[in-house]
């Protein structure tokens, strides 16, 4: 009998010998070098070695030291089964750990959850069965999951998982709800403006007793126990419970990985995650204007997804738990991206979605910190998130090296096209949407800093992509002239990450992100004026959109010109330009830098037609100063002296 061996040619059958040295560790053999396994099943299961335990504890961490392997697993399942107890029935699901379509699970345990005395009127089946849970696997074992039961999930040539959101590949700021009770009505945002559309406590159970009983009705659910925030003081520990290998491989990517000792240690979470996207809310709910609801208790320290299987959901919810949780320790949250130079100097990045946060903060000659969430405190500043989520449409390369590479084995790419055949991802297809992303860990990123923290930041830049064209390349901004930008937060939306947006338009969104605010702006816009003032922190606005005419006429400014002139930041250089004021908005503008021809410094001389070019920054000056009405009323401090120079640092005109 023969079996092919590799290019086709026939070779003889031999017995299974080993070819491991006597040296391998860990694997039995008999004294004549061949495996000691009597069966294949036997010898498959010597390929997996068993990992050391990493089982969450519920009580004291001092107690753990004592325990079984046994114990650590019943409490373990015993702490996930109380996540998914219904509201109802005050009882959680039968829990066992493993794939019910896997290998046999071990230690099979049934786990009532008991803080409720809810009487028991009937049973329904779903008491009757096991909730398989899946727990912090890895991205190998998350991989194996996603290709073999989830329709849409590729492996592509360079080794990342290829994968589709389903109907929604944006966030839905409109379905987003936020609980009002007798704490957050006093202390969060509502109204005009605000992204907290309210929703009472009842219907929020409503829609949490419909995603508990969506997956508890799953054969199998995934579960992420995580961290939020490097910063070790201000750690938060958030548990996600999925239905997708893809979201929690997302989730692994985003959010801190626990060590083992860590995860053995986890405890309570802090904030837990249902997301059970793939199934709809239910439209006659109360509050509910679509199939999709995300819903925020922060009372209750939980959130919802119902209805989309968008993962910036999980993540950009987590971030709004962050703008809540922090003002209150005095620490400013920032949707900002983050990096440090070889000289300790640290960078922050503010901008809208799409306005080069992930790709200006993902430099070569500098350490990444982070691309999109941080705190600033008393300490510094600190990455919130264990991952990066970089836009991949035209991706090139030459252009971002660094994201390029990252692309590799263990990271999510969404919503990408690839060569059916070869694997090969192209960037440049939308045919599923503008919004495609990357999601991996911040170590695939060679320079990152680990861990993710730096002092007090340096620069502050503020990027706006401004599909008018009118706004210079680069500016320097006075403290007043800062915040005035901050609190505005202008840019041209770029098409994609919210649904429905397809074309740029001017938008505004305050602190650069008014969709995850918690509090009113100027609660963040004081916190940002005060630790700039008192850490010298210099101010820039940085357009990363067109020149030399609007969106339809002019060229999106080059990449590799932002790059010199955020160079120029970063080493000092332009703080010591000459400067000239422009009409209108006021700016200071450097008459040079290295690298970046002159002309398109100043935006009138980029270009051709300057009735135009008047026209249209009188229209954006009216855009800017209609939308700051709404801040008039608001003190940023106390006294009041800022607040007027505040107002006073907008466009004149
Ligand atoms: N001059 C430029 N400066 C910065 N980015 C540019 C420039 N020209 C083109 N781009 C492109 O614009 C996009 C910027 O997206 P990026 O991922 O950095 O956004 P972001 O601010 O991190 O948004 P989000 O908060 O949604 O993650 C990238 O696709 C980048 O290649
Ligand atoms: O949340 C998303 O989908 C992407 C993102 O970072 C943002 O919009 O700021
Ligand atoms: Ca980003
Ligand atoms: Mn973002």
């Amino acid at each position: 009998m023969t079996e092919k061996g590799t290019g086709g040619v026939s070779t003889p059958r031999t017995p299974l010998k080993s070819i491991l040295t006597a040296k391998a560790k860990g694997i039995p053999h008999d004294v004549d070098g061949t495996v000691k396994a009597q069966t294949l099943e036997e010898l498959h299961s010597l390929q997996r070695k068993r990992s050391a335990p990493n089982t969450p504890l519920q009580g004291t961490p001092t107690a753990f030291v004592n325990l079984s392997e046994d114990e650590r697993q019943r409490l373990q399942l015993q702490s996930i089964s109380a996540s998914l107890a219904s509201g109802t029935r005050g009882t959680g699901p039968k829990v066992v750990r493993g794939d019910p379509g896997g290998c046999k699970s071990r230690a099979v345990t049934h786990v009532e959850h008991h803080h409720v005395e809810a009487p028991v009127i009937s049973v329904s089946d779903s008491a009757l069965k096991f909730t398989h849970v899946l727990y912090n696997l890895s991205p190998g074992e998350l991989y194996e999951q996603a290709l073999k039961y989830e329709k849409g999930s590729f492996l592509t040539s360079s080794g990342a998982i290829a994968t589709l959101s389903g109907a929604k590949t944006g966030r839905s700021p409109r379905d987003k709800r936020v609980v009002i009770d007798d704490i957050t009505q006093d202390e969060l945002w509502w109204g005009k403006g605000s992204p907290n559309i309210e929703m009472d406590e009842h219907t929020f159970m409503v829609n949490r007793e419909r995603a508990v009983d969506y997956l508890n009705s799953l054969e199998k659910v995934f579960v992420n126990d995580q961290f939020l925030n490097w910063d070790p003081k201000n750690r938060i520990k958030v548990r996600i419970v999925s239905c997708r290998a893809y979201h929690s491989l997302f989730m692994h990517n985003m959010c801190i990985r626990p060590t083992i000792e860590e995860l053995e240690n986890f405890g309570t979470p802090d904030f837990t995650i249902y997301n059970a996207g793939q199934f709809p809310c239910n439209r006659y709910t109360h509050y509910m204007t679509s199939s999709t609801s995300i819903d925020i208790n922060l009372t209750r320290k939980e959130m919802v997804i119902l209805g989309t299987q968008y993962a910036g959901e999980m993540k950009k919810g987590l971030f709004s738990l962050m703008h809540y949780l922090m003002p209150k320790r005095q620490i400013l949250s920032l949707h900002s991206g983050c990096n440090m130079g070889k000289d300790g100097d640290v960078a922050l990045f503010f901008g809208l979605s799409g306005t080069g946060k992930t790709t200006l903060s993902t430099d070569h000659n500098r350490f990444l910190i982070g691309d999109d969430e941080h705190c600033w405190s008393d300490d510094g500043v600190s990455n919130i998130e264990g991952g990066c989520y970089a836009k991949c449409i035209d991706l090139s390369k030459e252009k971002e090296p660094d994201i390029w590479n990252a692309i590799k084995f263990g990271t999510v790419l969404e919503n990408v096209v690839f060569d059916e055949h070869t694997r090969e991802v192209d960037y440049t297809d939308k045919s599923v949407t503008e919004n495609t992303r990357a999601a991996y860990p911040i170590e695939f990123i060679p320079n990152a800093k680990i861990p993710c923290v730096g002092p007090h930041p340096k620069n502050v830049i503020l990027l706006a992509c401004d599909a008018f064209g009118v706004l210079p390349p680069v500016s320097k901004l006075s403290l007043a002239q800062t915040m005035y930008h901050f609190i505005s937060g202008y840019t041209a939306l770029v098409a994609g990450t919210v649904d429905d947006i397809k074309e740029p338009t001017a938008t505004f969104s305050s602190c650069f992100g008014a969709a995850f605010l918690m509090l009113h702006p100027t609660k963040y816009a004081a916190m940002l004026a005060e630790k700039m003032q008192k850490h010298g922190a210099t101010g820039w606005l940085v357009n990363t959109g067109w020149c030399g005419g609007s969106y339809g006429t002019g060229n999106r400014i080059k990449l590799s010109y932002t790059r010199k002139i955020i160079d120029s930041i970063h080493s000092g250089n332009l703080s010591n330009a000459t400067y000239e004021k422009t009409k209108v908005f006021g700016l200071e503008i450097p008459s040079e830098i290295e690298g970046v021809p002159a002309e398109i410094l100043r935006p009138e001389n980029a270009w051709a037609n300057k009735e135009a070019y008047k026209n249209t920054l009188l229209k954006l000056a009216g855009l800017f100063k209609n939308n700051f009405e709404t801040f008039m009323e608001y003190k940023i401090e106390e006294g009041n002296k800022l607040t007027e120079e505040i107002r006073a640092a907008g466009p004149i005109f």
